[in-house]
């Protein structure tokens, strides 16, 4: 555990991605948070660590959160957010982490508020999670280290200026560890689709998830360069490779799908 202790945080919705961030937050040290969350088993795990309430009208009274956490489902907030306009006069930063909802909508919903829109990943669950945020006008520099400090707490972060390019991050860093979860998927089942005994079709695909992570990672050398270590000449990987790459697999389908993915964080803004 860290020597800092986060300040007092309510959290809103507790589901997959809320979950990573308290589980994070748990492992640095969180001084006391308050979650709203009304699909209980959302917040088993987390039993007898934070207080967990059913509806914003169930916060206890004296709680005064120096940020609140929005992690409900977008299409939600309509209902949800104008419960939080008191936080949001007593001066409390707003952090959301929902896709597509724009500050400029969200200072709207809260009637004004000091917004952070960040686009955080499930790794942060692990203390490994990348998230990009960008803030609004009335969030001052405590503020912005405030939610510096949240985020950072379970991974990496960068900042920046424009808001519109969080609908690309939320295609890219906030979606890809699905992407990477189904090539595990896909990875597995060819394995056993080729007689391979399914545990060890199993291991063997995680594990080289996991590894080529680890090696990418800890590497400085570009992503092309540790594929072409892997890609003997007139071995079996420039065979695969073949496939994957021809017209239209892989570098036109991950750009298309990455490029639909940033389309409806666009459409949700509305
Ligand atoms: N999953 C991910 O990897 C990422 C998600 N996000 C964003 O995080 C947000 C949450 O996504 P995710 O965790 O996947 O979704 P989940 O559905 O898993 O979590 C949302 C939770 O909020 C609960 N909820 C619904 N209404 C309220 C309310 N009024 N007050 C408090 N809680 C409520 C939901 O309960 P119920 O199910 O009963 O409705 C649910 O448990 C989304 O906006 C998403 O865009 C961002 C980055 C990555
Ligand atoms: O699928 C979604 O909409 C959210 C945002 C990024 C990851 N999950």
């Amino acid at each position: 555990m860290s020597a800092e202790v986060l300040p007092p945080v309510l959290l809103v919705g507790c589901g997959k991605m809320g979950g990573a961030l308290l589980a994070g937050w748990l492992e640095r040290g969180l001084s006391r948070a308050v979650v709203v969350e009304p699909h209980k088993p959302s917040t088993e795990a987390f039993a007898h660590r934070v207080e967990v309430v059913p509806d914003v009208h169930s916060i206890p009274s004296g709680f005064v959160p120096e940020a609140v956490v929005l992690a409900t489902k977008p299409q939600q907030a309509d209902d949800a957010l104008p419960d939080y306009r008191p936080f949001a006069r007593g001066g409390a930063l707003f952090v959301s982490i929902m896709a597509g909802k724009t500050i400029s909508r969200l200072d709207a919903m809260l009637e004004g508020a000091a917004v952070v829109r960040a686009m955080p990943n499930t790794p942060a669950a692990i203390g490994q999670g990348f998230t990009v945020a960008c803030a609004g006008r009335r969030v001052s520099s405590t503020q912005k280290d405030l939610a510096h400090r949240l985020l950072v707490a379970t991974g990496e972060v960068d900042w920046v200026e424009a808001e519109s390019l969080i609908d690309p991050v939320t295609a890219i860093s906030g979606g890809g560890p699905a992407y990477v979860f189904l090539l595990a998927e896909l990875l597995e089942k060819a394995g056993i689709e080729q007689g391979v005994p399914p545990d060890l079709a199993r291991r063997m695909a995680r594990a080289t998830i996991t590894g080529s992570g680890a090696l990418l990672g800890r590497s400085a050398e570009d992503a092309a360069v540790l594929r072409k270590n892997v890609t003997s000449p007139k071995g079996t990987t420039e065979q695969a490779l073949a496939v994957l790459m021809a017209e239209p697999a892989w570098p036109e389908l991950v750009s298309r799908a990455v490029d639909a993915a940033t389309k409806r964080s666009r459409e949700l803004a509305k």
